[in-house]
């Protein structure tokens, strides 16, 4: 079983004296290639911060973050940005896409980061948002998507570097339960390409479709269920899901 994602000893500190806050509290993680694995707990439990160590969006105060097998807690600025670049896609709550751009040309700049030249990179884009159901809207800017759609693009461009992992970050939080099926759905077909995948979020029910489910409190996990069954069935079983 090949690992693409190792958290060792996390932890993310905040303030000093009577104001420490531990956001992330000794957290060690093996997230096997192919996985789909979901991160649960209440709001402020410390997901979004666990989150950015993962990904090398932020810098653990000890501890050791490997992304297929290379440390990305200790390296330069530079190289951090380029394993990023090169390595994971990013899918958060508010979308963050840029709204100048179209949605074809959001998911292009996440292949073209990457290092792919303007042809393949213009073409990949496409066959992403193809695949997530987003051809006919290519042109569109992001102001003139519904909440869904735009989740959709961010996922296609989260894909757009082909990256080892894609980290989600409350996904569905924006969401109406007919969007929010549809992300869900998406992510599952993702699964099922062989994607790996680490879902963050407070809601019970998104993390149930994942394979293994993680409770996180207080900065620790807790508690961790490995979920049988199929995501699909899981996904059903959401169907009627109240908003
Ligand atoms: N930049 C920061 N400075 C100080 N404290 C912070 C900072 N970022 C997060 N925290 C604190 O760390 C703890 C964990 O925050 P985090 O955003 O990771 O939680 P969360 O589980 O993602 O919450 P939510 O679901 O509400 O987004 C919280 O107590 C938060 O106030």
């Amino acid at each position: 079983m090949s690992i693409v994602l190792r958290a060792r000893g996390l932890r993310k500190e905040y303030g000093r004296g009577s104001g420490l806050v531990r956001a992330v509290d000794g957290v060690d993680l093996d997230v096997a290639a192919g996985e789909t694995v979901a991160v649960m707990g209440p709001s402020g439990c410390g997901k979004s911060t666990l989150l950015h160590l993962l990904g090398g969006l932020d810098r653990p105060s000890a501890g050791e973050v490997t992304l297929n097998g290379r440390r990305i807690d200790d390296v330069g600025e530079r190289a951090l940005a380029r394993m990023r670049r090169t390595g994971v896609g990013f899918v958060f709550q508010s979308f963050h896409l840029m709204e100048e751009l179209t949605a074809v040309e959001n998911v292009e700049l996440s292949a073209l980061l990457a290092g792919r030249s303007p042809r393949p990179a213009r073409r990949h884009a496409e066959q992403l948002l193809e695949r997530v159901g987003l051809a006919d809207r290519a042109r569109f800017l992001p102001a003139a998507l519904s909440g869904g759609q735009r989740q959709r693009v961010a996922v296609a461009r989260a894909l757009g570097n082909e990256p080892s992992i894609v980290l989600a970050d409350e996904p569905t939080g924006n969401l109406d339960t007919a969007a929010t099926l549809d992300v869900l759905q998406l992510f599952d077909s993702l699964h099922e390409a062989g994607q790996t995948l680490v879902i963050v979020t407070h809601d019970a029910r998104v993390a149930a479709t994942a394979e293994r489910m993680i409770s996180m409190r207080d900065g620790a996990f807790v508690d961790e269920t490995r979920l049988t069954g199929g995501t699909t069935g899981r996904l059903g079983a959401l169907i009627g899901l109240d908003d």
